[in-house]
């Protein structure tokens, strides 16, 4: 008669395991049993150590294999592996994630302000530019949702190409990749997002745009302490911060607020920068502080932050930037420019640009 699966296996519950107690099977010593005709196999997954102990349990096994039907029997001894056996559950979800890097970029540096009018977008552009100038591949992510200026300021119009419908390419002018809210709207349509729109619009700059191999990506923040910085705080590895403030006493209050969601998100802030800190006549050259000076500096002592330049109010910054190249770009040995020159090259130097 030709042996079956159950048959044999009854069988072979009659032996006892000698370590166990209990029978073979019940023990899961007997493993991989596969019969096929009066040819049955089978192995005795046993500890090393004690395989004298199961050289009889062997026998037993292939006499009990025998009287079930089998013609040949073949019963090997293994040793069990110490290995947990393979999970094949499905992979459990994903831990929510902290802060990524962008593929690409090796460094973000955020700039931001207390308030609106500062003449952080300003500043932005012009770091961008100087640290192009600096021989950094450069690239300017202007996520100033309520009142995205970098299409203006660095000169550049039209909506971005997606050939594929996902990867944005952005735009290139000056030596700076970048890429603006305001390239995905109308210019003069009022932008208002809601909260996770922001953030989505935020996440889809940063990760689907085809920003490429940039040494820095420089982020021009909205003003004030909201949805958007948190977010790419939170999101973004974000290298460190700059403040922009002007001397006036509600900006620099403002500012310290900022320096303290930055410090609280563990996002190191780099510095402040200064900026309308002296008006100097484009007639005569005269100098005037007009919000006072020292302010900012002092503030800057107080916290324990450096305080990078004092970019003067100078009717030619203006200027330029309406026009659509920075002054870095168009008078860059003025001493306007300088301000922003070594600021970069300050960057540089410690690193993060
Ligand atoms: N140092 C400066 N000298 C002269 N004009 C300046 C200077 N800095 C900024 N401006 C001008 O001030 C205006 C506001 O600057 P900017 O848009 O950079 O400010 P912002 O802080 O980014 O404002 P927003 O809050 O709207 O984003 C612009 O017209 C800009 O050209």
């Amino acid at each position: 008669m030709a042996a079956t699966r159950d048959g044999v296996l009854e069988a072979l519950k009659q032996i006892t395991d000698p370590v166990s107690g209990s029978d073979i099977v019940a023990a899961g010593v007997v493993r991989a049993l596969n019969v096929e005709g009066d040819e049955v196999r089978f192995v005795l997954e046993i500890d090393p150590a004690k395989a004298k102990t199961y050289e009889p349990v062997r026998d037993a096994a292939e006499a009990a294999a025998r009287s079930a039907g089998a013609g040949s029997v073949s019963a090997v001894l293994t040793a069990h592996s110490a290995k947990e056996p393979p999970d094949l559950k499905p992979a459990k979800k994903a831990e929510p994630k902290g802060p990524q890097r962008v593929p690409g970029v090796d460094h973000i540096i955020a700039i931001a302000s207390g308030k609106g009018g500062v003449g952080k977008s300003t500043v932005a552009a012009n770091i961008a530019c100087a640290l192009a100038a600096e021989g950094r591949r450069v690239g300017l992510l202007d996520a100033d949702v309520y009142g995205p200026s970098q299409p203006r300021m660095m000169g550049v119009s039209g909506r971005p190409a997606s050939p594929d419908g996902k990867i944005i390419l952005p735009l290139r002018n000056h030596g700076v990749t970048m890429m603006s809210i305001g390239l995905m709207v109308n210019e003069d349509q009022a932008v208002v997002w809601r909260g996770p729109m922001l953030m989505g619009a935020l996440q889809q700059m940063l990760m689907q745009v085809q920003w490429g191999a940039l040494d820095c990506l420089i982020v021009d923040l909205p003003p004030g302490t909201g949805d958007v910085s948190m977010t790419l705080a939170q999101k973004t590895e974000v290298d460190g911060a700059i403040i922009v403030s002007t001397p006036q006493d509600v900006a620099l209050l403002d500012a310290r607020k900022g320096i303290d969601m930055f410090t609280q998100l563990k996002v190191p802030v780099l510095g402040l920068i200064e900026n309308m800190s002296t008006h100097i006549c484009s007639n005569c050259g005269h100098e005037e502080h007009i919000f006072g000076h020292g302010g900012v500096k002092a503030e800057a002592g107080k916290m324990g932050v450096p305080l990078l330049s004092e970019v003067p109010l100078h009717l030619d910054i203006r200027v330029a930037s309406d026009g659509g190249a920075p002054i870095v770009v168009t008078r860059p040995d003025s001493p306007q420019a300088q301000a922003f020159r070594q600021v970069a090259r300050d960057l540089v130097s410690r690193g993060v640009a």
